[in-house]
């Protein structure tokens, strides 16, 4: 085989890459060299008439590695090819080259945005869950998380923890620094960020699920005594944190990118047409058309001047950790699915608050289709999950209105209601194209919203 087909063989098993619904073929490849037998490469994956550039950071041996084994890319030039982030000895040229080390190739600059000194003396974990990206843990001190999909231009993801850091703001990680390479064209495209690694972080999902857990399976769900803020693990101090936190977060981005009005009408335009996409990929989606757009059009009615600026972008629970001092926030990149020039567009903060609340029904959700085998139990899961689901949002909310010192708005709850419905629209596309069996969750999310407004 060709080293574009060793390496189309080995994209095609990988979880970060986004092109595998579709026939492709790696059409070339650029070696960036860091150092001898470590290299970071831009390979060029075509696939009908689009074109994508994935990063894919090699070692390469004279002999085979044994103990890289599963992360074999293919042999070719004599020298056989590893993926980089599963060799801690390729991931310690990385970070070197932050601390200060030169690499061998000059068109790429690694960048610090801080003055913490890097232990340069610990070990690269790779972490290995469902990810866009590949992030590894430099001991407990510093956390690399390498591109995969390149586009050139800002990644929101830098851009925003880099004001942030610079603002001193206590929610992120400290953005340490950045890797990018300027190319024959004179883009620049950015490969890589090193944060600080959050030691004490618990993620914020699994502290949801397991406190819905922890309400359903009371010993006796009908009892009347068993109130969701008696019951063990109650979130919502939590949840009440965590607003507070998205308000100040949104603060901050707001002074240090600024502000725009926001067209209301440009807004329920783009909803609607991102519904009518949707119901292209979920056909369920066309019976709920009236109630949806209804909700979208109301935003016609809102007088109140509201504004744009810089957010989250793609907030859910999976992006929030819990640390000993407080709430962090995670993965400023935005949707997936948008482009990078999109996804860097001032938006209104009501998305974040809407992602969250989405999460908080998620939660509910995904703990309650795991109970309730009897008629009788699932009627009582269902009543229990959605007790659940208002208490952490009315916490979340009020959290995040006492933060900003303005009560939430009638104007304002129009334009939450429009931004949880387009969440619930977008999650619809995103499950039925990624994870079949979550589809029920927003469809029955869009299915009561769209029942509220006949
Ligand atoms: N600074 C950090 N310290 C510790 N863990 C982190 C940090 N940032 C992110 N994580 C964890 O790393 C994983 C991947 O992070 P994320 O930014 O969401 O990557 P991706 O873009 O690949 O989705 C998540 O499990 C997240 O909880
Ligand atoms: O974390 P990503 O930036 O890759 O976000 C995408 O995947 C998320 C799932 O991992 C998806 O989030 C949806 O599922 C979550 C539970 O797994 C839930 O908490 C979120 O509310 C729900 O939107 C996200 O939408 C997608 O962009």
């Amino acid at each position: 085989m060709t080293p574009e087909e060793q390496l189309a063989s080995y994209l095609s098993g990988a979880r970060w890459f986004g092109g595998k619904s579709r026939p492709f073929e790696v059409a070339g490849m650029t070696v960036i060299e860091l150092a001898p037998g470590v290299s970071t490469n831009l390979v060029t994956v075509s696939s009908g008439d689009s074109e994508d550039v994935y990063q894919v950071p090699l070692s390469s041996y004279d002999e085979p590695q044994e103990r890289l084994a599963h992360a074999r890319v293919g042999a070719w030039d004599d020298r056989h090819h590893y993926d980089a982030v599963h060799d801690r000895d390729a991931m310690h040229v990385w970070l070197r080259a932050f601390a200060g080390e030169a690499v061998a190739d000059a068109r790429v600059s690694f960048r610090r945005t801080d003055d913490h000194a890097l232990d340069t003396s610990t070990h690269s974990t790779l972490y290995s869950g469902e990810q866009s990206n590949s992030s590894l843990a430099f001991g407990e001190d510093s956390l690399l998380k390498i591109f995969r999909r390149l586009t050139p231009g800002l990644n929101p993801d830098i851009e925003i923890h880099e004001a942030l850091t610079r603002a001193g703001n206590p929610h992120i990680a400290a953005l340490h620094g950045y890797a990018a390479i300027t190319t024959a064209a004179g883009d620049e495209l950015q490969l890589a960020m090193l944060q600080q690694f959050l030691r004490t972080a618990s993620d914020g999902w699994e502290l949801a699920l397991a406190s819905a857990r922890n309400l359903f399976t009371q010993a006796d769900l009908h009892a009347e005594t068993v109130h969701v803020e008696e019951a063990g693990g109650d979130f919502a101090a939590e949840a009440h944190r965590l607003g507070a936190t998205l308000a100040e977060v949104h603060g901050v981005l707001a002074e240090a990118f600024g502000t725009s009005p926001l067209d209301l009408g440009e807004v329920a335009r783009t909803m609607g047409r991102r519904f009518h996409e949707a119901v292209e990929i979920v056909p369920e989606l066309a019976g709920l058309k009236d109630g949806l757009l209804a909700e979208f059009a109301a935003l016609a009615g809102v007088t109140d001047p509201e504004s744009a600026q810089r957010v989250h972008g793609d907030l859910h629970l999976g992006q929030t950790l819990r640390t000993s001092v407080g709430w962090k926030l995670v993965d400023f990149e935005g949707e997936p699915v948008k482009d990078l020039a999109e996804r860097r567009l001032p938006d209104s903060p009501w998305r974040d608050v809407a992602g969250m609340i989405r999460s908080f029904d998620y939660a509910a959700a995904t703990v309650a289709r795991d109970l309730g085998s009897t008629s009788d139990e699932a009627a009582q899961v269902s009543y229990r999950s959605g007790e659940w689901t208002a208490h952490n949002t009315q916490a979340f909310l009020s959290g995040y209105a006492e933060q900003r010192q303005r009560p939430i708005s009638a104007a304002e709850q129009v334009l939450l209601a429009a931004y949880v419905a387009d969440k619930a629209v977008y999650e619809a596309t995103y499950e039925a194209r990624n994870r079949p069996g979550w589809l029920a969750i927003p469809l029955t999310a869009l299915t009561a919203l769209g029942q509220a407004r006949p």
